[in-house]
């Protein structure tokens, strides 16, 4: 029997940012393996004209979520959503809501965020500051309250090279700084942004540096773990394979370069690729719960949920899977056949994004006005660019994350809580992971059939003749100018022709003389 499924039974858990990624994992798995937990409290906003109930009526009715409806037939019972905007004061949840999450709450899973590298200062810290702040001070109401299970990144403290599992300082205090924001305009806090981050590359990791102390400095009598995961990727094994929705992270990059708009990348091929699978971060959070709810440990414990030290991949490993993949399951109607070049030099990449993306952009946009169509493809570019742009910091470099709270926690388990509740990360066989990560982009997120592989071959097969055709044609081109202008070339063209004639010749006589 699993003491971790058995802890949640009963329990009352109260999650943020469960309509997220992150979050509809670690709701799936509590269903599946505690069925018997008494009530999920999830904190969500109306969005894109959805109400709550058809939010939730949409996650339950996923394919993430077929699994659970075999084990938990009542799951629409258990799951209780709380109308809530955590960017706004009290979260802007109603009195009685309030009081039922106050007396009831067991258990915090706090996975709510902003994860855009280029949201604005005030909106990054109402999310991954003040919200923090707001949601300790309820938990202090809350008698019920067992554990707070805070959600942070690797990356927080991505200004230093290695990284050990305690919570570093920040060079502001996260108060001055949520202060300050109450009275100061929009312009002049856009202004001092890049100086209040110094030497981190974003606005998002260092609002998550700011909420790490918060939750040091609002923890008083809570019993609170912070856990660190790196590059969250698609499912390794649970509910299963290659699960993911949202282009986020490596996703969007993976599509762009299925669909063979990217075709080169600023990226050090062999700095470490921290990718983590999402379920292996789930069944972390989910032993970390218990063991803090029950051992509750004197001190915040920071736990790295990271593959780079355990069981390493770099990129260049990762792009040449991803394109085995696409050979084998490609993309529909892709732009050009997928292939990838890294580089870390900065006139190298230039010359690929002029030759390999601006020039076929232009070339294609050309194409769609003379055909009486309007132009797109150097908008699609552009976006793209900009995002490979955003997330080359982290593509350039390798940090070293200590995982001694992870591995001793690991070492905590009974082997059949290892097995139900598996996070390490060096059973992951890499090759394995991508191609199914690959596989269900194309499933799970771009939502493409898998009939149409056939018809997808053929048209890159089509695109590969395109492209023979269009380089033949331009070295003609090019050469038949270079002749009519320069005395040099025309030597050489001569001496080349010259030069076949007399093998042809010889070839010819010499097969005359066999027979
Ligand atoms: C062979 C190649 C191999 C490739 C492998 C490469 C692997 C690369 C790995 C990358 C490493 C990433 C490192 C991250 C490390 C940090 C870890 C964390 O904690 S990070 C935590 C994770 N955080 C991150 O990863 C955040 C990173 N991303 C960002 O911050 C921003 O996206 C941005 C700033 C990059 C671009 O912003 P912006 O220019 O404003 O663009 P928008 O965002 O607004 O969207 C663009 C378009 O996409 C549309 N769309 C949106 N959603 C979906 C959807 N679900 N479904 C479908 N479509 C969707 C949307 O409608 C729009 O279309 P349109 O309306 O224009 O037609
Ligand atoms: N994905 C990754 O690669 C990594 C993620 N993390 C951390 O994991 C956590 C979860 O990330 P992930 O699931 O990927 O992110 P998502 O963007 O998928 O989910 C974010 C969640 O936060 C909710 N949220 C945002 N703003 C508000 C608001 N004002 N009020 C209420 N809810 C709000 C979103 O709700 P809505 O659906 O309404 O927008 C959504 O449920 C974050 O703390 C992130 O920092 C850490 C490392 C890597």
């Amino acid at each position: 029997m699993s003491m971790i499924a058995a802890f949640y039974g009963g329990k009352s858990i109260l999650i943020t940012g469960a309509t997220g990624f992150l979050g509809k994992v670690l709701m799936e798995k509590l269903f599946r393996t505690s069925p018997d937990l008494k009530v999920i409290y999830i904190l969500v906003r109306p969005k894109a004209g959805q109400t709550l109930q058809q939010r939730v009526f949409q996650i339950l009715n996923s394919k993430l979520f077929e699994k659970v409806k075999e084990v938990c037939p009542n799951v629409h019972e258990k799951i209780r959503a709380i109308y809530a905007d955590l960017s706004q004061n009290d979260f802007a949840i109603s009195k009685e809501d309030m009081q039922e999450l106050l007396s009831c709450t067991n258990i915090i899973f706090h996975c709510a965020a902003t994860v855009r590298f280029d949201d604005t200062l005030r909106h990054a810290v109402q999310l991954n500051v003040t919200a923090t702040r707001q949601l300790l001070l309820m938990a202090s109401q809350m008698p019920k309250l067992e554990a707070v299970i805070h959600i942070s990144t690797a990356y927080s403290n991505c200004n230093l090279k290695h990284i050990d599992e305690v919570i570093y300082p920040c060079p502001v205090e996260p108060k001055k700084i949520i202060d300050s924001l109450e009275w100061l305009d929009d312009a002049i806090i856009e202004e001092i942004a890049p100086k209040l981050i110094r030497d981190w590359p974003n606005i998002y990791t260092y609002t998550k540096a700011l909420g790490e102390m918060v939750v040091q400095q609002e923890s008083r009598s809570l019993t609170i773990a912070i856990i660190r995961p790196s590059i969250v990727g698609a499912t390794w094994q649970e509910p299963f394979p290659g699960w993911v929705d949202n282009i986020n992270g490596p996703n969007g990059l993976i599509i762009a370069a299925g669909k063979g708009f990217l075709r080169a990348l600023k990226a050090a091929p062999k700095a470490v690729a921290d990718l983590i699978p999402v379920d292996t971060v789930v069944n972390l959070m989910l032993a970390v719960g218990w063991y803090t709810a029950v051992h509750r440990p004197k001190s915040t414990l920071v736990y790295h949920s990271t593959s780079g030290n355990l069981n390493p991949c770099n990129w260049h490993k990762m792009g040449v899977q991803v394109l085995a993949t696409f050979e084998k399951i490609p993309l529909e109607r892709a732009f050009r056949r997928p292939y990838a070049n890294f580089t870390s030099n900065n006139f190298t990449s230039q010359y690929w994004n002029a030759v390999s993306h601006q020039a076929p952009a232009i070339i294609y946009d050309c194409y769609l006005r003379l055909t009486g169509r309007k132009p797109r493809m150097t908008k699609v570019m552009n976006q793209i660019l900009r995002t490979a742009s955003m997330l080359e910091y982290f593509l350039n470099r390798s940090w070293e994350w200590s995982t001694y709270n992870t591995e001793m926690l690991m070492s905590e388990l009974s082997p059949e809580d290892q097995r139900v509740f598996n996070f390490d990360v060096r059973q992951l066989n890499w090759l394995e992971y991508i191609e199914n990560y690959v596989l269900g982009v194309k499933k799970y997120l771009l939502k493409e059939d898998m009939a149409g592989i056939p018809e997808a071959k053929q048209h890159l097969k089509r695109l590969r003749n395109i492209h023979y055709l269009f380089n033949t044609a331009l070295f003609l081109i090019v050469w038949r100018l270079l002749i009519a202008r320069s005395q040099m070339a025309r030597n050489v063209w001569f001496f080349i022709v010259s030069f076949c004639y007399k093998f042809l010749s010889y070839f010819r006589a010499s097969s005359t003389l066999k027979v």
